[in-house]
């Protein structure tokens, strides 16, 4: 143990840089699932997407793609599907814990959440909100809470909202602190109070230069991209246009340099009445998951109540019959009669009913 540290120490830099090697090239054959969607295969060793990665894309003038996930199995799908970026949202707290706005989530929420997704995405270039109240203080409130998401919640990047002075700086205070920064311009939801409600923005000619400015604000202040959110498509083509970093729409058109959505979106999962208010109407839904969820749980309680659910396939736990017959006897010996008999017919129901049983390995 002793020679082991010593060696670490005396290597330096080198032990850490092994073992970041090793993390990095772990591959996927360990996970369960292959792909189908066009993205790593399992076998392919994982890399993750870098901010060299998103320029040359840039560049290129490859669209780049983002998708919110804010907990394990989210993460692996979004991992899975390939998409470079993966936003750990402060849309969280909207959606997945029924707040009318993002005002509630907390650091502790969005750790909570960073670390479930970090687990789970191995490739997707991590990126957290910091959430309403963590950062707009000073710029020294702003480097702590960013150093956290990074420090506890396992990301790559941090996102803020706003273009103001104010936001401008505190977004250089972390780039400086060696954090790399997103920016959010447009509607900006943590501002709601202030913007009256989930409206666009950049609808007039002075909205949409203000807009433009705080962009380039922020570029300025060392962004490595920015979110445009809920913008008339000529407005965000133009700050597209305007900046040397990408831009990232939500509801902004199709002259951005990459999309982003939130996870439950797309997949159709926010169609209940109840979520209608909250479900912007320039997403696209891709699935209806929210209907086979219904249907797959409306199966299960119909099942249950009427004896169909478990069947022999789904209680695959054995016992000799040797044992049994000697715990049967026990029953008996202590004057558990009819447990005796429960236990004998479930055994006779069970060697009756000759559907397969899946065998269940642990
Ligand atoms: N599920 C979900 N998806 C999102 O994209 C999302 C969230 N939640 N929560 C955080 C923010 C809030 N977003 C929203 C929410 C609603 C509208 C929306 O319905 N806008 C209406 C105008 C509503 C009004 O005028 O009050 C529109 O017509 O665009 C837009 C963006 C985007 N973000
Ligand atoms: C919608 C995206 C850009 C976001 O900030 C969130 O999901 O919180
Ligand atoms: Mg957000």
């Amino acid at each position: 143990m002793y020679r082991t540290t010593m060696r670490r120490l005396r290597d330096g830099g080198k032990y850490l840089s092994n073992a970041i090697r090793k993390r990095e090239n772990r591959s996927y054959s360990n996970l369960p699932c292959d792909t189908v969607y066009g993205g790593p295969k399992p076998q392919d060793p994982v890399k993750r997407v870098t901010l060299r990665h998103l320029a040359s894309k840039y560049t290129k003038k490859k669209p780049i793609t983002m998708l919110t996930a804010y907990d394990y199995p989210s993460a692996v799908h979004v991992d899975q599907a390939g998409i470079d970026i993966c936003l750990v949202g402060d849309s969280v707290g909207m959606v997945v814990h029924g707040h009318d706005t993002t005002l509630p989530v907390t650091m502790d929420d969005m750790l909570l959440h960073c670390r479930a997704v970090a687990r789970g995405a191995r490739r997707s270039l991590l990126v957290g909100d910091l959430p309403f109240g963590s950062y707009e203080q000073s710029p020294s409130q702003a480097v702590a809470n960013a150093t956290r998401l990074l420090k506890e919640g396992g990301m790559d990047a941090v996102k803020l909202e706003g273009g103001y002075g104010s936001r401008v700086t505190a977004a250089k205070a972390i780039v400086e602190a060696g954090i790399a920064v997103m920016g959010h311009v447009g509607l900006t939801p943590q501002a709601i109070s202030a913007l009256g409600g989930f409206r666009p923005q950049g609808q007039t000619s002075s909205g949409a230069k203000m807009v433009l400015e705080h962009a380039l604000a922020l570029q300025e202040s060392g962004c490595f991209a920015i979110v445009l959110e809920c913008l008339p498509s000529p407005v965000s083509a133009a700050i597209t246009s305007a900046l040397k970093i990408p831009t990232i729409g939500i509801g902004a058109g199709s002259k951005c340099s990459g999309q982003v959505l939130v996870y439950h979106d797309i997949l159709g999962m926010m169609q209940h009445p109840h979520y209608v208010k909250v479900t912007p109407k320039f997403c696209k839904q891709y699935a209806q998951v929210g209907n086979i969820v219904n249907e797959a749980l409306v199966s299960y309680r119909e099942e249950v109540t009427n004896g169909t659910f478990p069947s022999r396939a789904h209680s695959p736990y054995q016992m000799d019959a040797a044992e049994l017959d000697s715990f049967i006897g026990e029953l008996e010996g202590s004057g558990l009669s009819l447990a005796a008999e429960a236990a004998s017919t479930a055994s006779k129901g069970s060697s009756e009913n000759n559907e397969t049983v899946v065998q269940v390995k642990r």
